[in-house]
């Protein structure tokens, strides 16, 4: 079935784990803490306060309110170390990498071979949707800032993890009846890239196409989906 859409992730697929584990990750931890402090008052700070104590208190830690703001940011520094894909914490890393960018601490990687293949796609007509445990905001900085310039304009819309998680069949589900009332496109035209196999396994029960980035490391010799070394070796038209 040819491919109408296609739908991708970012680390580890479009950019390196490295630039988000050594470079991202590191800032969000140092400038957390300071950042809830100062803008302790603000609507949003205090919503992401409120969905972590939800989060905790679900996880059967219920000694807490939104008052007890140092051991929220404790709470939240341990997501970051344990790279958990909570939405509270990746919205608060969104607003915090904002500064980085912007004051050019850093610039996000992205693989020149997805560059080239995005940006042939996107001639192409063929429209580029992300979906990512990164906010759509924190998506959003990623591709305006990267090392190749504003990619933003090569993307067509962006899902996160309000949607739901990447390894559940019913977030894919819920993408795709989206994507079918934009471009009339069935599960089985979308096409959805990313590293991690769990999260290929819940795009394709959902009836998306899929292929997998490995990067690094031995392929499988006999890997559960199309597997490829870099975005130079996926051609939608063929599939
Ligand atoms: C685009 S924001 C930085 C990446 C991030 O925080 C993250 O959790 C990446 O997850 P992905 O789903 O893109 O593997
Ligand atoms: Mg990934």
């Amino acid at each position: 079935m040819p491919v109408r859409v296609i739908l991708t992730d970012i680390e580890g697929t479009t950019s390196s784990i490295s630039f988000v584990k050594d470079v991202l990750f590191p800032y969000a931890t140092q400038n957390l803490a300071a950042y809830v402090r100062v803008h302790i008052m603000d609507d949003f700070v205090q919503a992401q306060l409120q969905a972590t104590l939800d989060i905790l208190i679900e996880e059967g830690i219920t000694h807490l309110t939104t008052a007890n703001t140092e051991a929220l940011i404790q709470a939240l520094l341990n997501w970051i170390a344990e790279d958990r894909k909570v939405t509270p914490l990746k919205a608060l890393q969104g607003r915090i990498w904002e500064n980085g960018y912007r004051h050019e601490d850093y610039q996000a990687h992205v693989y020149p071979d997805a560059v080239a293949q995005l940006q042939h796609w996107h001639q192409e007509n063929l429209p580029i949707y992300i979906y990512s445990s990164g906010s759509v905001e924190a998506q959003k900085l990623f591709f305006e800032f990267s090392q190749y310039g504003n990619l933003l304009p090569l993307f067509s819309g962006h899902f996160d993890t309000l949607i739901g998680a990447k390894i559940n069949a019913d977030s894919y589900r819920t993408i795709s009846t989206q994507l079918a009332a934009v471009h009339a496109a069935a599960p089985a035209e979308i096409l959805f890239l990313s590293d991690v196999e769990a999260e290929l396994d819940a795009a394709r029960d959902a009836g998306m196409q899929t292929c997998w980035l490995i990067r690094d490391g031995e392929l499988p010799e006999q890997p559960a989906h199309r597997a490829v070394r870099s975005f130079d070796d996926i051609q939608p038209e063929l599939l």
